[in-house]
């Protein structure tokens, strides 16, 4: 089984090879591929991009011997849980008595223990990565544990750590340090049990009332109840934690400084993106994702997905952590969303899809008046090779709404999801085969007047059955100056295209003082005043000068990167270094400085990010960038950079999974003095820097600098992002 296990971990790690190519993974052919020939695999009924390098679908046989694996893995696995769960549950039940009354709280109910061919289920949901619901043979059905518990800590996702005596951890939902309650236990793990709260017997120690009225059963934000000063307390020992724990670093306490605040800790994010989906208030005691399609359709909401469910929507009316005009967005496709459930489906169905948008255009204005008169009549299907979404890094939370595998009816492929073909001119379907996603971008040009961009997310194209809502939202609210579609025939699709409606077809954001255009699926930070805090941090880091004044920065985190960072001067020793912005999303950081640098050079995967930062680059008259559109998870990626002009100075900012093996060992030997790590998770970033301090891991050993900052840029959500310095020993 170990073996198993070791050759599946490493088939994954190093992603698998073509056909034929299993001992030459760098033969030409292959280096010429990149994130545009990037393909799928089916899994389970859902389509996920594949990592391999194989250049089409037919070519790929690794991965697919990898996935078989990994089943057999967790096939494995359950069993020996199977075999470890009846010992905790003996010892889970000295405490515990069973539950009368499944009792409906604004968390949730007890989702009801069933007694059944446990083994099945158990190895199912391990399959998917999952953990199995606790499934305890001998349980009679309809039976849940209640457990007194004591909430002593915040774990990093949010949960609350309650400690039994004998040292056994359960982590609860929706618990505080300090807060004594019930909970109903769910799951038993390897080496904890996950529990959901009841009640509250006793309010913990940071208590106050969460303004938002959606909070408790929505799934988009979890702090919202504890006071703010107590969130930054928390994450940053999640950072400190995860540094100790996983980057082995005992003495972390001392080498992470205080959290920076954010300024705005409501209506900050100028990205939400909502999901059309079956109505659901929460998961627990609902019906089973995995059996969904057996029960009769649930009525079709837009909202967030409710805590613990994927596959459901909570319908929301206002989100606190957005702008006042998204909330009227909203409210207008709620109500758009009535009318067409009191229609009859025919009605709602135009008889032919094939027309163009015609919608009006908005009034013109100085920012897109040009675009807004052409744009309805001739729409242009922009890019469909960008591999991002505009969401990519965001906290997989209510706000990351992305429907389940098997959601009811909208779940997996559908009739319209063949792989490969993006589906034009359907036939007409109900709203639920339609619709899939709102997303709403919020712009800050210069002179600081916020603008909308709206994005409806379908699953084939057929504006005319948008027009109507479209319209009424620019008549009421002004501030949305673009309008578009994007056609993806599932919402994990790759295949995508998005369609210009209305106004220009791209946001312009405000940042360091350099103008940015952010096409409709590439990457922005989701709280731009909180970015330009990050971006200084990371250039002092850098040993640059920062695009504000130091002083807005809390007292600890400026002492920290000037004096202990010693992050005066230019660490490469040349009058102005070579910078390589990793992960460059539209360029932001790289540009940021590049008046500070002899060269920028910026990598992504991301074909639709790529091009905006060369745009970029361009509109703010920059002569000294260049960006390249590479994966980074590529095996092969250092053979692909080798033409490129050494760095003095990395700047890394990678997605939530952080770097591969390969890459980082790419990194040890690239030469660069300093490597600014910039990441929204502490753990794959604790990992990452074990990689690149370790002695005798091959190129050049690399040291943590002390003043590790976390800078908060999601209050009220368990997320946090941080920036840690390492120099070339
Ligand atoms: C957290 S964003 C950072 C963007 C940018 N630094 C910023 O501050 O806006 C992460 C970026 O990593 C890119 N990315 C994710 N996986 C990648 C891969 N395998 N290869 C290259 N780029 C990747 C995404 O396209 C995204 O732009």
């Amino acid at each position: 089984m170990q073996a198993t296990g070791r050759a599946a971990r490493a088939a994954r790690r190093q992603g698998s090879h073509a056909r034929g190519d299993r001992a030459s993974p760098d033969r030409p052919a292959l280096r010429q591929l990149d994130a545009n020939t990037l393909h799928t695999r089916q899994l389970e009924g859902a389509t996920a991009p594949c990592r391999c390098q194989a250049p089409t679908q037919a070519a790929c046989n690794g991965c697919e011997e990898a996935e078989q694996q990994r089943h057999q893995q967790a096939e494995e696995q359950a069993q020996l849980y199977a075999m470890q769960q009846q010992q905790r549950w003996q010892e889970l039940t000295e405490t515990a008595r069973p539950l009368q009354q499944p009792q409906q709280q604004a968390v949730g109910q007890p989702r009801a223990l069933t007694t059944g061919p446990s083994e099945r289920v158990c190895a199912r949901r391990a399959h998917k990565g999952a953990f199995c619901f606790a499934l305890v043979p001998g349980q009679a059905s309809g039976q849940a544990l209640e457990v007194e518990l004591d909430c002593t800590a915040l774990a990093f996702g949010g949960q609350g750590v309650c400690r039994q005596d004998s040292g056994f951890v359960i982590f609860c939902n929706a618990a505080f340090p300090g807060e004594k309650l019930i909970a109903c236990i769910t799951a038993i793990k390897r080496g904890h049990a996950v529990a959901t709260k009841l009640r509250t017997l006793q309010a913990h120690d940071h208590a106050v009332s969460a303004p938002c009225p959606h909070f408790g059963p929505c799934g988009g934000c979890t702090l919202q109840n504890l006071e703010y000063a107590a969130q930054l307390t928390a994450k940053r020992e999640w950072v400190v934690s995860a540094l100790q724990r996983i980057g082995g670093f005992s003495q972390a306490e001392s080498l992470v400084t205080s959290v920076i605040p954010c300024r705005d800790i409501f209506r900050y994010r100028n990205n939400m993106r909502f999901s059309f989906g079956p109505k659901g208030g929460s998961h627990f005691g609902g019906p089973d994702p995995d059996t969904a399609a057996e029960i009769p359709p649930p009525d079709l909401a837009l909202g967030l997905h409710p805590r613990g469910s994927g596959t459901t929507v909570l319908p929301v009316s206002t989100c606190h952590l957005q702008h006042t005009d998204a909330d009227k967005i909203l409210q207008i496709m709620n109500s758009w969303l009535q009318t067409l459930a009191s229609e009859p489906q025919a009605a709602a169905a135009p008889a032919s899809s094939s027309s163009q948008g015609t919608l009006e255009p908005s009034p013109p204005d100085a920012q897109g008046a040009a675009s807004h008169s052409k744009s309805a009549a001739a729409p242009q299907p922009s890019s469909s090779a960008a591999a991002q979404t505009s969401n990519e890094r965001q906290p997989r939370s209510g706000f990351r709404a992305q429907r389940g595998r098997r959601g009811g009816q909208r779940g997996g492929r559908g009739k319209h999801g063949a792989r490969g073909s993006l589906p034009q001119n359907s036939p007409q379907g109900p709203p639920q085969q339609f619709l899939q996603e709102l997303v709403m971008r919020q712009g800050l040009p210069e002179g600081g007047k916020p603008t909308f961009m709206v994005d409806i997310i379908t699953s084939y194209h057929a504006p005319d059955r948008l027009q109507s809502v479209l319209r009424t939202i620019q008549e009421q609210v002004p501030t949305v100056k673009t309008l578009v579609n994007t056609v993806a025939a599932t919402p994990r699709s790759r295949n995508v295209k998005t369609y210009p409606i209305s106004g220009p077809h791209f946001l312009r954001q405000t940042l360091c003082g350099l103008d940015f255009r952010v096409s409709p699926r590439s990457f922005f930070q989701t709280n731009t005043r909180q970015t330009e805090m990050l971006y200084s941090t990371v250039a002092l880091m850098a040993g640059l000068k920062p695009a504000i004044d130091i002083k807005q920065l809390p007292t600890g985190v400026q002492q920290a990167v000037q004096q202990d960072c010693k992050a005066e001067g230019n660490p490469s020793g040349s009058e102005r270094p070579v910078l390589w912005d990793i992960f460059c999303g539209v360029g932001t950081i790289g540009l940021s400085l590049a008046s500070q640098c002899s060269k920028v050079i910026g990598i992504d995967g991301a074909g639709g990010g790529i091009t905006d930062a060369g745009l970029n680059a361009h509109r703010n008259s920059i002569h000294n960038a260049a960006f390249f559109q590479h994966d980074l998870a590529a095996p092969n990626i250092s053979t692909k950079l080798e033409s490129l002009p050494q760095p003095d100075i990395v700047i890394t900012d990678p997605a939530r999974a952080g770097m591969t093996p390969a890459f980082l060992a790419y990194l040890r030997n690239c030469g660069a003095a300093r490597i600014v790590y910039v990441s929204c998770d502490p753990s794959s970033q604790a990992r990452d820097i074990r990689q690149l301090t370790a002695k005798d891991n091959g190129g050049a050993q690399y040291q943590l600098m002390p003043g590790i900052v976390p800078c908060d840029m999601f209050p009220h959500t368990a997320h946090i992002e941080s920036v840690a310095l390492l120099t070339k020993l």
